[in-house]
Order: C-alpha cells, then structure tokens, then sequence
C-alpha cells in the first residue's frame, strides 16, 4: 500500500529539519517546502494526502497556501502552525477551511497525534459533552441521544454559530457508529465546480488538475457519518445527484465506472429558512424531505442565558489549555456583561469575546472591559439593541410557526431566508447576521455598518480582480451571499464595475 504523503511548509530550516525528523520515525513518508510558493508546486506534481504549514513565510504565506488548495484540491486536510500571538488569525484560518491549528512551540507527538487524528477523520478529541444548562438545550441533547441510536437522518437548524456542528459531532460520538469516521463537508466553502469531486470523489485526469485518484467524502465516511453544514448553498445540479446517491445508497466517483455501495449516516445542517428555499424553488422539495427526516433546533443563545456563563467557562478552560496558560477566571461584573450581550454571531462570538479577552486580561481575571463588547448589543439597554432583539424574535415565531413541531426544545426556531454574510460577531471582520441587519436597517449604525461592509466587498473583488467566487472565498461568504450583496448593493445605485475600475 502506498505510504500516507505529508506535506510540510516551514521557512525556518531548524523547525523544517526537526518536523521531517519527527515523521521520518513514522510510517508517513513526507515532502518539504521552505515557502507557500513551493509548497503549491509540489501540490501540483506530487500526490500528497495533507500540509502541515507554518503561517508567517515570505511571499506566499500560509493563509495564502490555504486559500490556494481550498480552490484547486478542497478536500485536502491543511493543518497550521502558528506562534502565541498569531492565534486569533489562525481561528480565523479555521473558518476558511484549515482543519485546526498548532501552537508553537509544540512537541512531536502533539504533531503527530494531530496528523493522524485529522487523517482518520476523527472530530477533535474532547471528552467535553456539549454544554447545556438551559433547560430547552438539555432536552435537545436528550433528543440528539434519541436519535443518535438510531440511523436516521438528522437536519440541524439554528442561527450562524448556535452550535449545529457540535451536535452533529455529539451525534455521532453517541451512534453506534461512534468507531468510524465523522466527516465533514462546508457546502458553501467548496467552489462550485469541486464540490462534486469532492463530495463523490473523482479518477485521475477526470478534470484538469485531477492529477491523482482520489475518494470523496461519501467513501470517507462509509460506515460512519456525513455531515453536509450549509446545505442550502448546494447547487441545483448537484441536489440532484446528491438526492440518487441518498436513494440508491451508492455512489460512483468522478470519471469513473465502478459503482461504491454506501453505508453512511447523514447529519444535514442549515442556519437558513429551507422551506422558503423550497418555495422559491432554490432547494429540491424531494431533498428537502428526505433530509427533513428528523429536524432539531438549537435555540441563539440569546434565547438561553443559562448556558451563557458556563459556555464562556468552558470556552476559556478550552483556549488555557491550549495556549499553555494558567487558569484565568472570569470576574462576577465579566459574568454580568457577558449576560446582558444579545450575542448576535451566538457561541461562535462568545467565543471569540474569550479569546479576545486571554489576550487583554491581568492577573489572570477578566473584566468586562477585556470582553470588549459593543454596548450597543447590550439586551435591554439601547434602543437599538431592543430593535434588534424584538425583530429577532418576529422573526424566529414566524419562522416557527412554518416549521414541523419537534419538541419543545426547538421553541425559538433561527434559520432565515435572507443569505447575508455569516459569522455575525463583527460587523467589520464577517458581515452580520440577517435579522440583526434588516433590524437595524433603517438606523445610523446601520448605514455606517452597510457603508463599511460595500467597501470590504470592493475591495475584496478589486483584488480578486472582479472574480466572483474568488472574492466570496476571501470574504468567507457564499458565492450565493455575495450574488446577492450585489444584487442590492446595484439596487442602490452602486456601480460595481466602475469601483472596482
Ligand atoms: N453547546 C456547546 N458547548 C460547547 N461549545 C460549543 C457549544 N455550542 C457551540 N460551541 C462552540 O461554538 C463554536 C461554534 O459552534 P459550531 O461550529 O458548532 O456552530 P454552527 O452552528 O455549526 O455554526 P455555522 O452555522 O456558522 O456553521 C465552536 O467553537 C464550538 O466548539
């Protein structure tokens, strides 16, 4: 059997010759690239089934690297290496498709456990259950533990960064097929033209840069689960073709003859409305159903205060430990702030205030001012905010009163139909979340938001050089959600072609 090829990308030759030290012990066989440059040459004539990067290199760094194999070879695993104070970019690196990161300076097994964790498939390993302190998010996990014996398929709905991927991954971890391989796919992070091959697999010269065999996600995850996040943003074309390999339970890889008979369980997920999908004939009805198998909602967190102040605890024993940090505690003022924050970009954002707040902290206590929370997103305290909230809420009752009951963990249903950017936990990083902006649509930050959020997606096209997809990668947007940015960007009056001109 051929040996398992990692790629390793480290400008510092000392690191390069420890790193192809530590694999050469192993059963891998390995390459070295001193930069991004030579790392995407040797992708392009060597067969390699994962890059272990460093971050900060000359001309062509990792993120760049990153953005390279996420638009020529999607399904290849990318692993980064970055130093302490690099580690916000690196989460941000996560979000565009690197499968995790390592901080330095790390030792050899970290490595290598890291590597075969991510080429087995494996979701990170973490004793820690999700967390549920709410009462309508215990009886959801109660659910998921129902279900997950079962092989039925499951769709998780729920607001932009709510948690649908945990679940899917406490799913699994409670199946019987808890042993085989989790696998995951972003259908609204693959280009369009790869998604196929990536999810079906493909043969060796099937399409230009195929330049190896290589299996999809389906094969990977055979005797295991599939988890399809952002389902919504699947092409009609491949609905199709997804909706046979579902039905006939086999699939057969691009450019090939040979028909693969599937044993896999799929978890579907979606932060969008899909039956307004389905009406406007964006999304197949017959999909949709056979997806809809087993629908659970995660409540926002906005909608779970319970769990606000033990999901920030956790969150910090998580980003201590692997920063090699002492213990650093929340304060009760920190507790309050962190309370009265309508956390429109949900846990993903609590997140991000905890990683943000690590950093700011002394003397091992954090203070509200080390969250650094816009007060303008304190519940109840600003006229904006209460605009917000209140439209949030229209919004998830409409929204409920249209989906299937399920249970009464699923009171408050979050999925909307307005593809807006994701990842609502900075207005200036990401784009906001659809509720908050048509909330704040009318108001002064709105318009200031708006302005600012035009200028990022000029910018980005200008120097994608007008590529579409291109520009919705580097935004980490859909090429859907940007279609229809600019869509009511024209709407406006704003000539595209002209600014990016
Ligand atoms: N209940 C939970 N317990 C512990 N961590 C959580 C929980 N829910 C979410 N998280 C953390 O919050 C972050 C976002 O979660 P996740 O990726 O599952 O959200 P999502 O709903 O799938 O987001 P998106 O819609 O953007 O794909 C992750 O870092 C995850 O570990």
């Amino acid at each position: 059997m051929a040996k398992i090829t990692i790629l390793i990308v480290e400008d510092d030759p000392d690191l390069r010759e420890a790193l192809a030290d530590t694999l050469a012990l192993t059963d891998f066989s390995y390459l070295l690239a001193e930069d991004g440059q030579q790392a995407i040459q040797l992708l392009q004539s060597k067969s390699i089934d994962m890059v272990v990067s460093d971050v900060n290199m000359p001309e062509v760094d990792g993120y760049q690297l990153l953005q390279w194999v996420r638009q020529h070879a999607p399904q290849l695993p990318v692993l980064l290496m970055t130093a302490y104070g690099s580690v916000s970019q690196a989460v941000e690196a996560m979000k565009q498709g690197a499968v995790d990161y390592l901080v330095k300076p790390f030792e050899p097994d970290a490595l290598l456990a890291e590597i075969r964790r991510v080429l087995q498939g494996t979701p990170k390993k973490s004793c820690d259950e999700p967390v549920a302190e709410e009462e309508s998010s215990r009886q959801l996990l109660l659910l998921a533990r129902k279900v997950a014996a079962t092989d039925s398929t499951v769709l998780i709905t729920g607001e932009s960064g709510t948690g649908k991927e945990v679940l899917a991954q406490y799913i699994h971890r409670h199946s019987p097929r808890n042993e085989q391989p989790f696998v995951a796919i972003n259908c609204a992070a693959i280009p369009e033209n790869m998604l196929e091959a990536t999810l079906f697999g493909h043969e060796k010269g099937a399409f230009t840069g195929a330049y190896s065999s290589s299996p999809g996600k389906f094969e990977l995850a055979n005797n295991g689960t599939l988890l399809l996040d952002e389902i919504t943003e699947m092409p009609l074309s491949l609905q199709a073709k997804l909706l046979r390999v579902l039905q006939e339970r086999e699939v057969e890889r691009v450019g090939g003859r040979k028909t693969i008979r599937l044993d896999v369980r799929i978890i579907a997920t979606t932060n969008r409305e899909m039956l307004s999908y389905v009406q406007r004939g964006e999304f197949r009805e017959d999909l949709y159903y056979r997806l809809c198998v087993f629908p659970l909602m995660w409540q926002p967190l906005r909608a779970r205060p319970n769990d606000i102040v033990p999901l920030a605890e956790r969150l910090l024993a998580v980003h201590c430990r692997k920063l090699k940090h002492p213990i650093v505690k929340l304060s009760s003022e920190a507790k309050k702030t962190l309370l009265q924050h309508a956390w429109p970009g949900n846990v993903r954002e609590l997140d991000n205030a905890i990683q943000r707040a690590l950093i700011l902290q002394q003397g091992n206590l954090i203070r509200p001012a080390d969250l650094c929370l816009a007060p303008s997103h304190a519940v109840g305290q600003s006229p904006v905010l209460q605009t917000i909230t209140e439209a949030a809420m229209q919004e998830t009752m409409s929204i409920e009163s249209k989906m299937p009951p399920v249970s009464a963990a699923s009171k408050v249903a979050s999925a909307t139909d307005n593809p807006l950017l994701r990842d609502g936990e900075s207005p200036v990083a990401g784009g906001l979340e659809s509720d908050i902006e048509r909330a704040i649509d009318t108001g002064p930050l709105g318009e200031d938001l708006k302005q600012r959020e035009y200028e990022l997606i000029i910018d980005a096209l200008r120097a994608e050089g007008g590529r579409r997809k291109e520009t919705a990668l580097k935004l980490g947007i859909s090429p859907r959600t940007l279609r229809y940015k600019l869509a009511k960007m024209r709407e406006q009056g704003i000539d595209i072609e002209t600014m990016i001109a």
